[in-house]
């Protein structure tokens, strides 16, 4: 078995529970049966010996070649889930966003954008498996009858994929699925994830009261730059010079060149680069938003000057992070968690300047691996509520969701701004008393429109940075200096067995209830340093545990993290190679005195809920 196979996410097979049929028929009788039988005969699922697939966060994810079985079951599901959502159209996203080239994946979109309800996870995965033609139709019909699908209902499907080669013949597994299915659908070629969320959102409004934008991907930018030339209604571009923006050489450069024309020159100006999307074995190598952000160094091609302003997006263009060397070459990571801050600030203060303080409160909502010294700038400065949530997009988008107005990045740069429709309504009904409360409410309506609002968005998300630096009059400096991060460190275990490692419920995993012996140990440990904060949780994407910790001084961190490592090591009886990744200066230090090393490849292994 090859090393990729050995690396796929273990899930257990579906439960075999009783689930009364709600129709008894003989499947057989189904007219899609014989279609999807035949068709499914084109593509036999890859031998992943007793290794099942694992629907997870980001869906299916692992090497392109054991893919396409995969994806002519999540057209399946796709269809069956238009069906229940009465004919709405569901998106599917062929992507594998920040992973080498060779890899790709899949996942689902539902109605509004967001990402497919997670009780449906567990139905894809058991598509996924089926072992031959015939396990599949069955398990395709059996789903409709648990779901109490309505077999003729109307079923939409749209779809797009990154810049991957393998992206064309995933396709063709899609489109087989949803003719046999008896599927309309629309291929969007080659769109960043967000703009695949829009479209679904803006197909699903189109005619309602509601209406997100014009249906297409030219709507996107129409939409994008349009709010953006609105939020320049009084102030002028960012003196500070142009943003670069490395693209990691995946789909976010043809979609940011596009993007430019729509945007005047004197407002907006960005310099591209990794933009190589024909040299795929670019995609994200040495570049791009999560090679920056764990190696905590510049890409390839960076020829910043000092304090020039430089950002990159991942693969599939959902996430960005910002970045610069101030003299000396010392790098500066601004990540996610500063892109939030920034945020609550300015949106904060729009919402105060309009006159709606009273109606519309913020919240932010950040991960365990927020800086320790963002959440007290949020809490502290910005006297703004801060709720935790488990690691997972969807778990800080659902929160945000709650919020009047929710702020969400995970440190690692995805995250949007999502305003509530309470929040919507009060803007559009809100008379301004005063010039400087219509300029507010003005910006603020503006950036309602140009945030996406169904997922982190790294092109809407380099707008709103731009745009608020640019009223700000800031330069990377100035937006620095907010606070201080507490020096830190984010390390990866390899042990023997991660699911070993549960964390407290509603701990949002800050504690471990189990193994039983660890948490009391880490206190003890955790307890003999100032201001120290130290987690350990399963990954949700990659067979290891996390550990995290902050403290005052550096020295500190590594000494705590080097106890809690070894405890967790014999805790869990192996150990295989731990791999760091830090954000401050003595990172420089590091590096320089060849301590750091690379991370292994990243694991192709489908990605799993996380906990
Ligand atoms: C510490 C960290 O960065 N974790 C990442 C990573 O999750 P893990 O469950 O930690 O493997 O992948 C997730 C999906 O991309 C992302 O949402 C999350 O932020
Ligand atoms: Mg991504």
């Amino acid at each position: 078995m090859n090393k990729y196979l050995r690396k796929l996410d273990i899930r257990p097979h579906p439960p075999h529970i009783y689930i009364p049929m709600l129709y008894e028929q003989d499947m057989t009788e189904q007219p899609e049966f014989g279609a999807v039988l035949e068709a499914c005969k084109q593509y036999p699922r890859a031998d992943t010996g007793k290794k099942d697939f694992g629907y997870g966060t980001a869906g299916f994810r692992m090497r392109a070649d054991l893919l396409p079985s995969v994806v002519f079951a999540v057209g399946l599901l796709a269809s069956i889930r238009s069906r229940k959502c009465k004919g709405s159209a569901i998106g599917i996203m062929i992507t594998a966003s920040h992973n080498p080239a060779e890899d790709n994946g899949v996942k689902i979109v539902d109605p509004e954008g967001e990402m497919m309800s997670e009780e449906w996870e567990w139905f894809a995965t058991w598509l996924a498996n089926a072992r031959d033609p015939e396990g599949l139709v069955r398990s395709f019909m059996q789903c409709m009858n648990r779901l109490r699908v309505i077999p003729h209902n109307p079923r939409k499907v749209i779809f797009a994929r990154d810049t991957r080669p393998s992206g064309e013949a995933l396709v063709e597994a899609l489109k087989a699925a949803l003719v046999a299915t008896g599927t309309e659908y629309i291929d969007y070629g080659i769109a960043t994830t967000p703009q695949l969320h829009y479209l679904v959102r803006a197909t699903n409004t189109l005619g309602s009261d509601r209406e997100y934008g014009e249906v297409s991907i030219e709507g996107y930018y129409k939409k994008l730059s349009a709010a953006f030339m609105n939020t320049m209604h009084i102030e002028y571009a960012n003196q500070a010079g142009p943003v670069y923006v490395d693209c990691a050489n995946g789909v976010g450069a043809p979609q940011l060149k596009e993007l430019l024309k729509y945007l005047p020159e004197d407002k907006f100006k960005a310099i591209i680069v990794n933009d190589k999307i024909d040299q795929p074995d670019r995609l994200n190598n040495r570049c791009g938003a999560d090679w920056v952000k764990t190696q905590q160094r510049a890409p390839e091609n960076f020829n910043g000057k000092d304090w020039d302003r430089w950002t990159s997006l991942d693969g599939d263009a959902d996430r960005i992070v910002y970045y610069f060397c101030e003299e000396g070459s010392i790098f500066r990571l601004l990540d996610g968690d500063r892109i939030a801050t920034l945020a609550a600030d300015y949106i904060g203060e729009l919402v105060h300047k309009s006159g709606l303080g009273e109606q519309i409160k913020l919240g932010v909502v950040q991960t365990a691996y927020a800086n320790g010294a963002s959440t007290k700038y949020i809490e502290k400065t910005l006297k703004l509520k801060v709720e935790f949530t488990p690691t997972g997009v969807k778990h800080l988008h659902h929160a945000a969701a709650r919020q009047d107005i929710g702020v969400y990045f995970e440190a690692n740069g995805h995250g949007t701004v999502l305003f509530s429709e309470r929040a919507l309504k009060a803007l559009r009904k809100h008379q301004p008393q005063s010039t400087a409360q219509l300029n507010a409410l003005t910006t603020l309506r503006a950036l309602s429109e140009m945030i996406n609002q169904t997922v982190g968005d790294a092109l809407s998300d380099l707008l709103l940075v731009e745009v608020i630096l640019s009223h700000k009059q800031w330069t990377v400096k100035e937006w620095l200096s907010t606070y201080a991060d507490l020096p830190n460190k984010l390390m990866k275990v390899n042990v023997m067995d991660r699911n070993k490692f549960i964390t407290v419920p509603g701990s949002a995993e800050r504690r471990l209830e189990r193994p039983p012996a660890i948490q009391p140990k880490m206190d003890e440990i955790i307890a003999k340093y100032q201001d120290a904060r130290c987690f350990v949780r399963a990954s949700g994407t990659e067979d290891a545990v996390r550990i995290y910790g902050e403290a005052t001084h550096a020295m500190e961190v590594e000494e705590m993290l080097a106890q809690v490592q070894e405890y967790v090591i014999h805790i869990s009886g192996t150990h295989i190679e731990p791999w760091v990744y830090k954000r401050e200066d003595d990172r420089i230090e590091e590096l320089e005195m060849g301590l750091r090393r690379d991370p292994p490849d990243p694991l192709p292994g489908g990605e799993q809920k996380t906990r």
